[in-house]
């Protein structure tokens, strides 16, 4: 134990400090609560006692960091310790197959074979622009169905909107470009029924030999929504492999671009000497579809509702795209390059209103020493994503939103400013580290390409008489409590 440290570092013995509970009942009145509905107690732990806080959650301790720096510690400098993931609760393994997902995976060989598969197939930037054509089609269905709310001048509820349109690109990249708005649609149900009512599960994880036998009928539901997770996505996997043989064989002569599941098809587990099963490869897939649906379209939401608020700024990025689109009817994907403005508006967006206030729980390997305090092997740790963000040490009037932060000079800071925070983290909305998002750069491409049309197709205001309240609540990610709901108006006479 004791080289773990270095020769003038005691090891510490105590956990960082948390509240006195009663042993038994204090831990479970912590395990009925969602991490959302905690963070104001954490917080106010957290001005009394410090930048590390430990809450007996269960039967094992979680702390929670809100340094920015001892984040950087742990993700950055000490991740080959701090990268593993907390064992999952019983029923989170029956949807995610075992921890066979990348964001639930235990940080070893599986893991980092499904990682790379993904960043360096899916999500390399040259293959990321091969589907440039699925986002052209996705937007132009969001502007057929925006424009004719604004032809009838009634006003838009956003949100689903945005979802669908950010779902059906995901989908178009996880089983081809094939697939029909039915379809889509049809995928888009189950898996939101799952994500919606998953929660109601939790009470089973309690004392799960004993919920087995008394709640077996509530077990029995959450088979079934698995069943029909595994009903809906199978077809598809066994469609694309169909396609794919085809393919090879030289039957089939169409434009074929790769899609995820392809990669998934073909991928072996060199550590396993296998190929991955159809239940391993609907849990990756849905995660796939999960992981940027909800987090890319809660940042959406929370940029525009800013724009609205804030028509100057608005004003200010429209007059940039103009600047660079001149009279085009649509901003193309390499026009974003030539638009900080527009970088700036995102990243504050991100900064002000992270999709998540936290990373996901980590976990450490072995027994280290972070701040002064002992953080135990397997004991789950936390990173405040929010809080991060919101330091007043670094942002000047952090609650406000000022995209202007993020330019020098009128140019993006793109030298000062690092979003992966691998040098230093200032804010966080990914993550940091072995385990940052890696659909970081797929997430800012669909937030630059979609606001940077919206903007410039309409102009978007806020209904007679209503403010546009920014106040928060947890659904998956923390959205806006009140949906956007604005008026549009079309910027330009359209044929
Ligand atoms: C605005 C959009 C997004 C935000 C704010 C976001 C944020 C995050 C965060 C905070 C994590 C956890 C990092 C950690 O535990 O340290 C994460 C993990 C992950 N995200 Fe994203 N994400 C977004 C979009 C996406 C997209 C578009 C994809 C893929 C299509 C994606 C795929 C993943 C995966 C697979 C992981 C797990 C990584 C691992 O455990 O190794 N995310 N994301």
């Amino acid at each position: 134990l004791f080289n773990l440290f270095s020769p003038s570092e005691k090891p510490p013995k105590s956990l960082p400090p948390g509240p006195s509970t009663f042993p038994l009942i204090g831990n479970i009145i912590w395990l009925t609560k969602s991490f959302f509905e905690i963070e104001p107690t954490l917080r106010a732990l957290s001005s009394k006692l410090g930048p590390m806080v430990t809450l007996h959650i269960g039967s094992r301790p979680s702390i929670f960091v809100f340094d920015r720096s001892l984040a950087h510690q742990a993700l950055v400098q000490k991740g080959s310790i701090f990268s593993d993931r907390p064992k999952a609760l019983p029923t989170a393994k029956i949807m995610n197959c075992n921890q066979c997902s990348i964001s639930s995976g235990a940080y070893g060989p599986t893991w980092r074979i499904l990682r790379r598969n993904l960043t360096s197939e899916i999500l390399h930037p040259s293959r990321i622009k091969s589907y440039s054509h699925a986002r052209k089609w996705v937007w132009e269905i969001l502007f057929d169905s925006l424009m004719t709310k604004a032809k009838t001048g009634e006003s838009v509820e956003v949100l689903s909107h945005f979802r669908h349109g950010m779902f059906g690109l995901l989908v178009l990249m996880c089983f081809g470009d094939r697939l029909s708005q039915e379809q889509i649609e049809g995928i888009e149900v189950v898996a939101r029924r799952i994500l919606l009512t998953f929660d109601r599960f939790n009470i089973l994880n309690f004392w799960p030999s004993v919920t087995k036998v008394l709640l077996r009928h509530k077990w029995r539901e959450l088979s079934q929504l698995r069943k029909d997770q595994e009903e809906m996505l199978i077809p598809l996997i066994r469609a694309r492999e169909k396609a794919k043989q085809e393919m090879e064989n030289n039957e089939s002569d169409d434009h074929y671009v790769l899609a995820y599941v392809d990669t998934l098809l073909d991928l072996e587990l060199p550590s396993e000497k296998r190929k991955l099963n159809e239940g391993e490869m609907v849990t990756l897939t849905s995660e796939f579809l999960n992981a940027g649906t909800d987090t890319t379209t809660t940042a959406l939401q929370w940029i525009m509702a800013n724009l609205v608020k804030y028509p100057d700024i608005q004003n200010k990025l429209w007059v940039e795209i103009q600047s660079v689109a001149g009279d085009k009817e649509e901003i193309k994907e390499d026009d974003l390059q030539d638009m900080p403005y527009l970088k700036a508006v995102i990243l504050e967006g991100l900064r002000r209103h992270p999709p998540g206030h936290f990373v996901l729980p980590h976990q450490a390997t072995e027994d280290t020493v972070l701040g002064g305090f002992k953080v135990p092997k397997n004991g789950t740790i936390n990173f405040m994503v929010a809080d991060m963000g919101w330091d007043p040490n670094v942002w000047e009037d952090p609650m406000a939103f000022k995209p202007e932060r993020f330019l020098k000079a009128g140019d993006f800071n793109d030298e000062l400013f690092d979003i992966t925070g691998s040098r230093e983290i200032k804010m966080t909305p990914f993550g940091a580290g072995r385990r940052i998002c890696p659909g970081l750069g797929l997430a800012l491409l669909h937030l630059e390409y979609f606001v940077a049309n919206l903007i410039w197709k309409f102009e978007w205001k806020a209904i007679d008489g209503d403010s546009i309240s920014l106040e928060e609540k947890q659904e998956f990610t923390v959205v806006m409590k009140t949906p956007l709901k604005a008026q549009i108006c079309p910027r330009k006479k359209i044929n």
